[in-house]
């Protein structure tokens, strides 16, 4: 987020809103919305067009949609290879969660035509 200026404003809505939820849903647990790597990521057919399987150096992964497939860009998406399942086009501003070690094993599905945005934050890495 220091890419884009936006990383105070980051932090904080981690803190307001993501940190309610996570001590909802997994009770005991209280995250110390500890985020040291928040970026953009671009995909471009061209430049990087895809993400090889890995795993995230979090305890949770943050990935929100920053523009739309079909309008922006065709591809794309988060693929989890031990499930095989991917979270293929959020709306716009959309986000879902991960874990980022050990179980959810990923990779960045390759962007065909376009430029796929997306932000990333590793919390409590
Ligand atoms: O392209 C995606 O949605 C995956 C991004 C990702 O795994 C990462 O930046 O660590
Ligand atoms: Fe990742």
């Amino acid at each position: 987020m220091n890419q884009i200026s936006f990383e105070k404003e980051w932090l904080k809505f981690l803190k307001e809103y993501v940190v309610p939820v996570t001590e909802k849903l997994y009770p005991g647990y209280y995250p110390k919305a500890q985020a040291v790597m928040n970026f953009v990521v671009r995909y471009k057919p061209d430049e990087q067009p895809s993400l090889r399987p890995h795993h995230d150096s979090s305890t949770f992964t943050i990935n929100i949609a920053l523009n739309s497939k079909g309008v922006d860009y065709q591809g794309g998406g988060c693929r989890f290879l031990r499930y095989d399942c991917q979270v293929e086009a959020p709306r716009k501003g959309w986000s879902f969660m991960h874990p980022g070690r050990l179980t959810h094993y990923h990779e960045g599905l390759p962007t065909t035509q376009g430029t796929r945005y997306i932000m990333v934050s590793f919390v409590d890495p």
